[in-house]
């Protein structure tokens, strides 16, 4: 009983501490900007007061959805959506992680399988916020948490047989409400692979040489992270 009390309540600071984080990037939202919406739990609480400043400051704000979540969630919110080919340019992008490593403000995503399409609008914005509850920060990357690879159905042994070579250890992630794997927003799979992140930058080139790898989920190129606390947000630059 003592137990599942205390496990309640450590679910309710995680997502205080994820509040926390979203009301802060919301700051940087300006009337006519362009936003990239992540993906996951933390940018859902994002969205939703994203939808509600949009309605109460009356602005014009349009967003690019990263999933086929983060798109129904801001219609569903009042957020207009365009496609990339509809915008010029992102002004800004504001996603969740897996993990952040402290230091050099490396990221893991993909824990819902949505990377490849966060990469293109995280990347191709202006500015990358990240936004995050303190659990997820890290001193070093990939100690427990995998690597994600999206993956061509039809790849997956020799993808497989390619990252045992190089001494990784993968798993195709398993869906848990359907036999098989999980399958993402494009049609592929997911291979989770545990592996040497001493290099993040010249892992997150050289495992999209892979043929059958589409995107991974090492991020390298994020200009901000807002991590959220108990009573205040702990802003995170590069060192
Ligand atoms: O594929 C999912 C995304 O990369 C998410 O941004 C990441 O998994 C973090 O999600 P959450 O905010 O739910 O922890």
């Amino acid at each position: 009983m003592a137990k599942g009390r205390r496990s309640k309540s450590k679910t309710t600071n995680t997502e205080h501490e994820k509040y926390m984080a979203a009301r802060e990037a919301l700051n940087l939202i300006k009337d006519g900007m362009i936003v990239g919406l992540g993906s996951g739990t933390t940018t859902n609480i994002f969205i939703e007061e994203l939808g509600k400043k949009i309605t109460e400051e009356e602005l014009s704000i349009f967003g690019v959805p990263t999933s086929f979540e983060s798109r129904i969630l801001a219609i569903k919110n009042g957020i207009p959506i365009v496609s990339l080919d509809q915008c010029d340019v992102i002004d800004i992008a504001v996603d969740g992680a897996d993990e952040v490593e402290r230091k050099s403000l490396n990221l893991i995503k993909g824990g819902g399988g949505c990377h490849t399409m966060e990469k293109i609008v995280d990347y191709y914005a202006e500015e990358f916020v990240v936004i995050v509850d303190s659990s997820k920060v890290v001193d070093m990357l990939g100690n427990k948490t995998p690597v994600p690879l999206e993956v061509l159905p039809s790849a997956y042994s020799f993808v497989l047989k390619e990252l045992l070579r190089r001494d990784a250890a993968p798993s195709i992630r398993m869906a848990e409400r359907k036999r098989g794997p999980v399958i993402t927003d494009n049609g592929n799979i997911i291979i989770d692979v545990f592996m040497d992140l001493k290099e993040p930058e010249k892992m997150e080139m050289e495992l999209n040489t892979i043929p059958g790898v589409v995107e991974n989920g090492i991020f390298t190129k994020v200009n901000k992270v807002i991590v959220g606390h108990k009573n205040k947000v702990e802003i995170l630059q590069k060192e």
